[in-house]
């Protein structure tokens, strides 16, 4: 990542420029030469699978930020780069009250930093929790000011394929903030300028964004449309009015069942105008979802259910009052503003991890925050993310990119292997042994699915089938169904 705080243009509001290749793009926020230490570091507001995010004030000026805080080693570990660069320069262009903006960017030799608005209302999920579920006229105001935000969005090109109340953040005041573009897709429409080779549809077959709220057509592997966020706009809408989502179920592999099935079913809290309007955008063809016809979003904003609003002035309208937690002083888990730095491994089982988990982590001292102090040379502290090479590139041909890839157990008949399971979009079955770094053989690739293909045993379990053998898996992560569905994918674009 080359950037040049330096170049500042001014009356643009561009303050630099971020090279990748042979392209500049102009940035806004600028990539400062801030250590952790500048700040005084407060609530940890949530973590993500390779992210924490914590109130920061800046020391010198008082302000006040969300420093969403990224882990380089597991970014690198895990194939994370291009994400990350393209969040970072996707939120830097956009402008609009309803989602999140961000200030600036830094890093040291472990972290990548972001700078983000606060959004101290918290999560919508939250909200939902507190309330058990939303009055009607709450749910209108929430679903219009998304509404408002995703139409902006999807005006620029870009599709956020993670939409669900975990990613909806309040403002102090009440109102609505998209949050979270760890999975946002650029189309062929983009309207602003992105990195080379964002537009590659690498990840068109794996199954981006949160099981509850994927839409069927992404179950079948299809490419992203802007259908993907109108389907899990219907799903929030109903979870708002419920108080669950609209598919769910013990795991992972029964919700998709459920999605598949459209087994949609409204209890008596649904009045007729929010039936009819989760029912449209709940359709299984995505092209049919309301917002995406030609007229774009009118359809969907003339719907009966949001009578009486104001689109033009949208978030002018009253927020409803917040249900705000009983957090105590104690469990804000304040950290103490000494020359600490963090370190932050990645969570777990790299699971989203609420505040109160998080906060009771801390409380039992098995939270991952530990203060340390950074002893390395400044220089070091700020390398680029660009010279942390992946571990698994070696393993790659020139060219050759990732398109999924998973820890998990080869099973034999008596014991069990961990194993670092690749498939690249050459197409290439990579297996490797992760604590050797060692290339344990390919499995065979073949278009033709009578000489490949996946059995999915269980949501942990599948057996992948070669005419020479049978390779049997155990993924704690039950990604099991995405292993098919991406081997079935590559499989058909032969
Ligand atoms: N600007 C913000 N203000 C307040 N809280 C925030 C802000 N951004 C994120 N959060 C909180 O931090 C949590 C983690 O956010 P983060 O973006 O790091 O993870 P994520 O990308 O949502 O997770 P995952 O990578 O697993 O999808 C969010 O769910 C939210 O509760």
């Amino acid at each position: 990542m080359d950037f040049d705080a330096r170049t500042n243009t001014p009356g643009s509001g561009i303050t630099g420029v971020y090279r990748t290749g042979t392209i500049s793009i102009p940035i806004r926020a600028p990539q400062e030469l801030f250590v952790i230490e500048d700040f005084y570091l407060r609530k940890v507001y949530g973590t993500g699978t390779y992210s924490k995010v914590i109130e920061a004030e800046k020391k010198e000026t008082g302000s006040v930020y969300a420093l969403k805080i990224m882990d380089k080693r597991y970014i690198t570990k895990e194939n994370k780069i291009s994400t990350v660069k393209l969040e970072r320069i996707v939120l830097d262009q956009m402008s609009h009250p309803g989602i999140v903006k961000l200030f600036f960017t830094f890093q040291d030799s472990r972290s990548l930093y972001m700078g983000l608005e606060l959004c101290e209302g918290g999560e919508l999920y939250d909200q939902i929790k507190r309330k058990v579920r939303l009055s009607e006229d709450e749910t209108r105001f929430y679903a219009s000011e998304i509404i408002d935000a995703l139409e902006y969005l999807h005006g620029l090109g870009l599709i956020h394929r993670d939409i669900k109340p975990e990613n909806l953040l309040l403002t102090k005041n009440g109102h609505i903030k998209i949050a979270d573009f760890g999975s946002v897709k650029a189309t062929k429409e983009i309207k602003i300028s992105i990195p080379p080779n964002s537009l590659e549809n690498k990840k068109a077959c794996s199954l981006d964004g949160t099981s509850a709220y994927i839409p069927p057509e992404v179950l079948n592997s299809f490419p992203p449309t802007y259908g993907n966020d109108l389907w899990a706009l219907g799903c929030t809408i109903y979870q708002m009015l419920s108080g669950t989502p609209p598919f769910k179920d013990e795991s992972e592999w029964l919700i998709f069942q459920r999605i598949m099935a459209r087994d949609l079913n409204f209890t008596d809290v649904f009045s007729n105008q929010a039936k009819d309007l989760i029912d449209k955008l709940l359709d299984p063809d995505p092209s049919n979802r309301l917002g995406m016809g030609h007229d774009g979003y009118a359809t969907l904003k003339r719907h009966p259910f949001f009578n009486g609003v104001i689109w033009e002035n949208v978030r002018d309208m009253p927020a409803p009052n917040l249900s705000l937690g009983s957090c105590t002083k104690e469990e804000d888990c304040r950290v103490q503003e000494s020359s600490s730095t963090w370190n932050h491994t990645k969570t777990g089982n790299g699971s989203k991890s609420s505040n109160h988990q998080h906060q009771k982590a801390i409380q039992d001292g098995t939270s991952d925050f530990v203060a340390s102090t950074d002893t390395r040379p400044y220089m070091f502290r700020i390398a680029s993310i660009d010279s942390f090479d992946s571990k698994w590139q070696e393993f790659l041909e020139d060219g050759e990119s990732i398109v999924m890839i998973s820890k998990m157990k080869k099973i034999n008949k008596l014991t069990s292997k961990k194993i670092q399971l690749i498939i690249t979009d050459k197409p290439k079955i990579i297996r490797i042994d992760p604590s050797k770094l060692i290339a344990k053989g390919d499995i065979v690739w073949s278009y033709n699915p009578n000489e490949l293909n996946v059995q999915l045993i269980s949501p942990t379990h599948f057996k992948i089938f070669t005419t020479k053998k049978v390779v049997s898996f155990e993924d704690v992560k039950k990604r099991g169904l995405q292993w098919k569905k991406t081997i079935e994918e590559l499989q058909r674009r032969c």
